[in-house]
C-alpha cells in the first residue's frame, strides 16, 4: 500500500509536540493535564514548558518528591500542583506537609493494590472534572523500571479502546502522551496519519514499534522511508530511524507506537 497524494492530503493530523514549544509559540496547543510520575526530573527547561502549557497539574505519589527535588526554594511555590494522588507509600512526609499545609494542595489517598499511582491519578482526574476530558501528558512515563514502562504503554491502549467505545467527538481528549527527558511517545492508530514533528524540539532519531503484532507500514519524511513494509518483533522493526521534515506521514494497518527523541 504505497502512499498516494490523495491519502497524504486527507491524512488525520496528529500534534503531540506543541506541548514542548515555549508558551507563545504554541497557539495550537490543546488544554491538557500533566501527570508527574516518580522519575527523576533533570530537564528544568522542559518541565517549565510543559508545566506552563498544562491546564491541570497532578503529582502521582512519589512524583511529588521529584517535583520538590527539581526546584529550589525560590521557585517551588510557583509550581503548585492542582492535586496529588496515589497510595502514598512513596510520598515523603515533609514534602507532603509542604504541599498540603503550606500550599493547600489536595492530597487523595487510594490504597487499592490493583491499580498503579498513574492509574489512580487518571481516575481522580475524571472524578474531579466530570464531563470535561483532558488529553494527558505523563512526565516520566517511559524510562526507569520496565514493568512500569509497559504499564504506561498498556495505559495508552486502555485509553485508545475507551475512546473508541465513547462519543467519537471526544476521541482526542482521551489521548495520552508519554514524556521523558529523552523521548516523546504515543500511539498512532491504523490508517494514514500526518504527524507534527517540529525539529526545533524533536529528533532527529525516532522509531515505529509494532506493539499490536504483525503490521504493514509505509512512511514519508524519514531518512529510511519504507513502503508496504511488514514489521513485527522477531522479524524487522524500524528503530534508529530519523525525521527529515517537520511533518512525517505514517500509514499503518495496525496501531503502532511512535517514539521520538527529544532535542536538547
Ligand atoms: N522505577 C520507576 N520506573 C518508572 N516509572 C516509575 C517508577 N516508579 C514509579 N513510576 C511511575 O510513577 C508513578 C508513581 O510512582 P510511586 O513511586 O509513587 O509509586 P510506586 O508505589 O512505586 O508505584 P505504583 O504504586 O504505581 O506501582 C507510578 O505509578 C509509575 O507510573
Ligand atoms: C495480577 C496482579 N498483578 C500484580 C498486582 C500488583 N499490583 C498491581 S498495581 C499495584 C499497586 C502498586 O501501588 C500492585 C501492588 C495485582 N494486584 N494483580
Amino acid at each position: 500500500m504505497p502512499l498516494r497524494d490523495e491519502e497524504i492530503e486527507s491524512a488525520t493530523y496528529i500534534d503531540r509536540a506543541s506541548i514542548l514549544l515555549p508558551p507563545g509559540d504554541n497557539a495550537t496547543v490543546k488544554a491538557f493535564a500533566l501527570i508527574v510520575l516518580n522519575q527523576p526530573i533533570t530537564d528544568l527547561n522542559m518541565l517549565d514548558r510543559v508545566w506552563s502549557n498544562a491546564a491541570v497539574k497532578i503529582c502521582a505519589d512519589g512524583g511529588t518528591n521529584r517535583l520538590h527535588a527539581a526546584l529550589d526554594e525560590s521557585t517551588r511555590s510557583k509550581y503548585k500542583p492542582d492535586f496529588i494522588a496515589g497510595d502514598l507509600d512513596s510520598l515523603n512526609a515533609d514534602i507532603r506537609a509542604y504541599y498540603e499545609k503550606e500550599l493547600g494542595v489536595p492530597v487523595y489517598y487510594s490504597p487499592d493494590q490493583d491499580s498503579t499511582d498513574f492509574g489512580k491519578c487518571l481516575l481522580k482526574l475524571g472524578e474531579l472534572y466530570p464531563g470535561e476530558r483532558f488529553p494527558v501528558v505523563a512526565l516520566g512515563g517511559t524510562g526507569g523500571r520496565v514493568d512500569q514502562e509497559f504499564h504506561s504503554i498498556h495505559t495508552l491502549f486502555v485509553h485508545e479502546r475507551e475512546a473508541k467505545e465513547e462519543d467519537t467527538a471526544d476521541k482526542k481528549k482521551r489521548e495520552i502522551t508519554l514524556l521523558s527527558d529523552d523521548s516523546l511517545t504515543f500511539l498512532v492508530g491504523p490508517g494514514t496519519q500526518k504527524i507534527y514533528t517540529p525539529r526545533s524540539v524533536l529528533g532527529p532519531t525516532c522509531g515505529i514499534i509494532p506493539v499490536s503484532g504483525p503490521t504493514v507500514i509505509s512512511t514519508l519524511g524519514f531518512t529510511w522511508d519504507i513502503e508496504d513494509w511488514a514489521t513485527s518483533f522477531g522479524t524487522q522493526v524500524s528503530t534508529s530511524n530519523a525525521m527529515e521534515a517537520d511533518e512525517v506521514v505514517i500509514k499503518s494497518d495496525q496501531t503502532v507506537l511512535f517514539t521520538l527523541e527529544i532535542r536538547r
